[in-house]
């Protein structure tokens, strides 16, 4: 499914002039972008970026600063605290998951803490499972999972509320290449074919797939933001991701000069 929104729909995700300090050092600068719905966006951004910073204030762990605006479909998150993460799920960098619960009490505790009703729980956690192809791990206990299986179990936790918006927060780290490769192409299939948004934050390149939406944050201020096209273009045409990357996350003395004078890396 591309986009679905008209020129009318809200944005799914909409950040205006977010920024914020940790006591004195500056975490976020300004930081605004929009997130479409049914758009695969990647939060693309070295240690330190700011990516996890912006998670917490989007999700209301930090309550933004006065001046900042977080909308999530049209709800203000300062104003519509409860309409505005009604309608988001989120998968944070730290796995959640209660080892010594079995998959399914972890899915239903969730469900429960949400409101929903017992069988209806039951019935999505059971088909969430399923399409992350944990339907027959779901009386096992976390602690007896992997890496890549608990993900994928947080995933299908995350998804039992039928958010709209999905945020991930390196999502994949420490898994290998089949586990990953697992996690995007659901995801990616959930923007696809269910109009999901999804912001994914990573550090890693080859997570930004085709028809990705890119956001490079640096230092907290987002130092490029489109279509991968664009995004080489504003890397005053890089030749790959990875190229842009480099430049747009080098450190300023690092950064070569406009104009031609920049060599294609390999
Ligand atoms: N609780 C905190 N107290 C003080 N400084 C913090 C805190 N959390 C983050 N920072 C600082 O804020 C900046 C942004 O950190 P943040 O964790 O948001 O970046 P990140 O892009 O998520 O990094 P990573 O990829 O390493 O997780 C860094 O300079 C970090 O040291």
């Amino acid at each position: 499914m591309t986009p679905a929104a008209g020129p009318a729909a809200p944005a799914a995700l909409e950040v205006e002039r977010l920024s914020f300090s940790y006591g004195k050092r500056p975490a976020l600068r300004g930081v605004g972008f929009r997130v479409m719905p049914g758009e695969f966006a990647v939060l693309l951004g070295p240690n330190g970026a700011g990516k996890s910073t912006l998670f917490s204030l989007v999700t209301r762990l930090f309550d933004a600063p006065a001046g900042a605006a977080v909308r999530v479909f049209g709800a203000d998150l300062r104003r519509e605290p409860g309409k505005a993460l009604a309608a988001l799920g989120v998968v944070f960098q730290q796995p959640t998951l209660d080892p010594d619960l079995s998959v399914r009490e972890c899915l239903l505790y969730h469900a429960a803490l949400h409101g929903l009703p017992g069988a209806e729980a039951r019935e999505r956690a059971a088909h969430e499972l399923d399409r992350v192809g944990l339907g027959d791990r779901a009386a096992d206990r976390v602690r007896n999972l992997s890496g890549g299986q608990r993900r994928r179990a947080e995933i299908a936790r995350a998804l039992l509320t039928r958010p709209r918006l999905l945020l991930l927060d390196e999502p994949t780290v420490g898994l290998d290449a089949a586990s990953r490769s697992f996690l995007l192409d659901h995801v990616r299939g959930l923007c696809r074919d269910e109009g999901l948004a999804v912001l994914w934050a990573t550090h890693l390149i080859d997570e930004v797939g085709e028809g990705a939406r890119v956001l490079v944050l640096r230092d907290g201020e987002i130092r490029a933001d489109g279509a991968v096209h664009e995004v080489l273009a504003q890397a005053r045409g890089a030749a790959t991701v990875a190229e842009a990357f480099a430049r747009l996350t080098a450190a300023p003395e690092q950064r070569a000069p406009a104009a031609g004078a920049v060599g294609r890396a390999a």
